[in-house]
């Protein structure tokens, strides 16, 4: 007969403790999100030493997602300038760090329902990594984010509409919105077709407070950065270069020539993603999608 290990008590204890301080730790960031508890008066409680012990071990990271407001990409850029690790947990943190968490969430209370000054983010990328479908996926799925629209000279592909997806024009008319100064930037995109950003739209979106979210080539968010040197530049990266391989073929939207073309234009874009103040991986469109809508507030 096989023989039956006996249960290790202390196993099992600390098993069931360990589960314990989970849930206690997910109660606390579910007070925090439905603002029962503020984090602000986490924070206090951990400056005074009298924090709980579930808020001990809470990560500073956990806290600071479970604000309503803060996604993770915020949330990474916020520790970043407290200067605060990835793992820290609330109990952890030295008195300097515990100063700059409470003062800058003080700064946020005060800060009160005054918004956060309107953006201007720049997504940009090598062909094929997806810019595109990430920025439909923002279009589709987040509807408050004002995405500008582009003037291209090329032609519209099946089931695209004019105004929504780009402004198809002419070479003419491209070249009249130039001369009357309404372009922010232009670029000649793959040496085949003009593509511009309509400046007008993103002055009056930026006026009443709302960010704004550009998808345009490299030399594109160049000329941004020179016009503009607030707006924040995203560079959209695939997760391996044998992936943006993959992506550009499976597309079938280019022959060969053109895909071989293209990749050796993406080595030379890869090579300027330090030029970028972010850099977000498209592992998983929807994932991707709302790092760059972090970035927007
Ligand atoms: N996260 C993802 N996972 C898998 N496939 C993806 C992902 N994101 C995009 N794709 C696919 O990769 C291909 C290229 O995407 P997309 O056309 O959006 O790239 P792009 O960066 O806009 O390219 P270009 O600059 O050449 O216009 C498409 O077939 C798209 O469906
Ligand atoms: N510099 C700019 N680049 C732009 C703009 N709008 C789009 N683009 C880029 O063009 C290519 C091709 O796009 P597609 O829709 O024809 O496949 C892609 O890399 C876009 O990011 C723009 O206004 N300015």
């Amino acid at each position: 007969m096989p023989r039956v290990a006996p249960p290790d008590v202390d196993r099992v204890a600390a098993a069931q403790a360990a589960v314990a301080a989970r849930r206690a730790r997910a109660a606390v960031k579910q007070d925090i999100h439905d603002r029962k508890r503020s984090a602000l008066e986490v924070a206090e409680a951990a400056w005074t030493g009298e924090h709980t012990a579930p808020e001990a071990t809470l990560r500073v990271r956990e806290l600071l997602t479970s604000m309503p407001g803060l996604g993770p990409t915020r949330v990474a850029r916020v520790m970043e300038q407290l200067e605060i690790a990835e793992s820290k947990r609330v109990g952890g943190l030295g008195i300097r760090q515990r100063r700059r968490l409470l003062e800058w969430l003080v700064a946020r209370e005060h800060r009160g329902s005054t918004p956060e000054p309107a953006r201007l983010v720049v997504l940009a990328g090598p062909t094929a990594v997806g810019k595109g479908t990430v920025s439909t996926y923002i279009r589709d799925n987040y509807p408050d984010v004002h995405l500008s629209v582009s003037a291209t000279t090329r032609t519209a592909r099946p089931g695209e509409v004019d105004g929504v997806h780009y402004f198809f024009v002419s070479d003419d008319e491209f070249d009249q919105l130039i001369e009357s100064g309404q372009m922010l930037e232009t670029a000649t995109v793959h040496n085949s077709f003009r593509y511009g950003t309509p400046r007008p739209p993103i002055d009056a979106a930026l006026a009443e407070g709302k960010s704004v979210l550009l998808e345009i080539d490299l030399q594109g968010a160049r000329s941004v950065r020179r016009a503009m040197p607030e707006a924040v530049l995203v560079f959209l990266l695939p997760p391996t270069w044998e992936e943006l391989v993959r992506r550009l073929i499976g597309r079938g939207t280019e022959d060969s020539v053109e895909q071989a073309r293209r990749l050796e234009t993406a080595k030379i874009e890869l090579a300027a993603q330090d030029e970028f103040d972010y850099k977000v991986i498209n592992s998983e469109v929807s994932r991707a999608a709302q790092e760059v809508v972090d970035l927007l507030s």
